[in-house]
């Protein structure tokens, strides 16, 4: 079996992604090959714990934008992760991945709740566990609830996988002239504005030198790649970012 560079990795994948070419909802191609993916790092050792995002589906602020409670919008875009989630742990079961959908919100007839020693113990036995309906408040963002559940569970990093292939000076789709950054501090992210991740999901991040790798999910083999320590997207780490 290869060397794997993690041992417990938190997945955070993107929920627009998951809708492919159709651009909303889940398409079932691209979630599907996602579950290969996360098959193949789980066969090599791996634990994985997942978080989705729900931008395909509902984003809290964009509806508030137009007029909606906002705490009412971001309670829907909670639920969106909810759908996510069990569209991903219906695909993992599909081949044959053990899986456990936990929430933030209870939900007990589709979920359990989430329960951190839980949650550590269903790692440890080999199943994936999928947190569901972020941290259970709103606002806040996916990539916090990422950040918060990858520290609980002592993940050795966390795995930003989304649409672009790494951090760039600027957002890359909307400035031509943004160059690729392979390497960042937390700071360095703070300092200069980064949308990539949000600000509170950065902090936490940096508070507890957690490491974080942003990489782009719709190339075959990335998430394989980056658990076997390949160079891709761009790492974020505390301390300085030439060392
Ligand atoms: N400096 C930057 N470098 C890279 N991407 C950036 C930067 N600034 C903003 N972005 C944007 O960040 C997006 C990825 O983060 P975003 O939070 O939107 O998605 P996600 O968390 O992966 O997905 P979702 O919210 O749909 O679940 C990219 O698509 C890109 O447009
Ligand atoms: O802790 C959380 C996490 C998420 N939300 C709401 O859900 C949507 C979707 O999450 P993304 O991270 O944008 O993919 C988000 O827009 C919020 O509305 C939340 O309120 N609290």
């Amino acid at each position: 079996m290869a060397t794997t560079k993690y041992k417990r990795i938190l997945l955070k994948l993107s929920g627009e992604a998951l809708a492919g070419e159709q651009g909303y909802g889940i398409d079932p191609a691209v979630i599907n090959g996602i579950a290969a993916e996360i098959k193949e790092v789980v066969d090599l050792g791996v634990e994985v714990a997942l978080v989705i995002g729900g931008g395909n589906i509902f984003r809290g602020v964009a509806a508030s934008s137009k007029g909606m409670d906002r705490a009412s919008a971001d309670y829907m875009g909670m639920l969106a992760t909810v759908m996510n989630s069990l569209a991903m742990q219906d695909a993992l079961e599909k081949q044959g991945v053990d899986t456990r959908v936990q929430s933030a919100i209870d939900m007990q007839q589709i979920a359990e709740p989430y329960i951190r020693r839980r949650a550590v113990r269903h790692l440890e036995k080999g199943r994936v566990v999928i947190f569901s309906a972020g941290t259970g408040n709103p606002y806040f963002t996916t990539d916090t609830a990422a950040s918060l559940r990858a520290m609980e569970i002592h993940a050795d990093v966390i795995l930003k996988a989304t649409k672009v292939d790494g951090i760039y000076s600027a957002d890359p789709n909307k400035d031509k002239d943004a160059i690729k950054l392979p390497t960042l501090t937390y700071l360095e992210v703070l300092q200069k504005g980064l949308q990539v991740m949000d600000a509170t999901a950065t902090s936490l991040c940096m508070d507890n030198n957690l490491p974080m790798i942003i990489f782009d999910m719709t190339c075959r083999d990335n998430i394989k790649k980056v658990v076997l320590g390949e160079r891709i997207g761009t790492i974020v780490r505390g301390g300085n970012s030439n060392d």
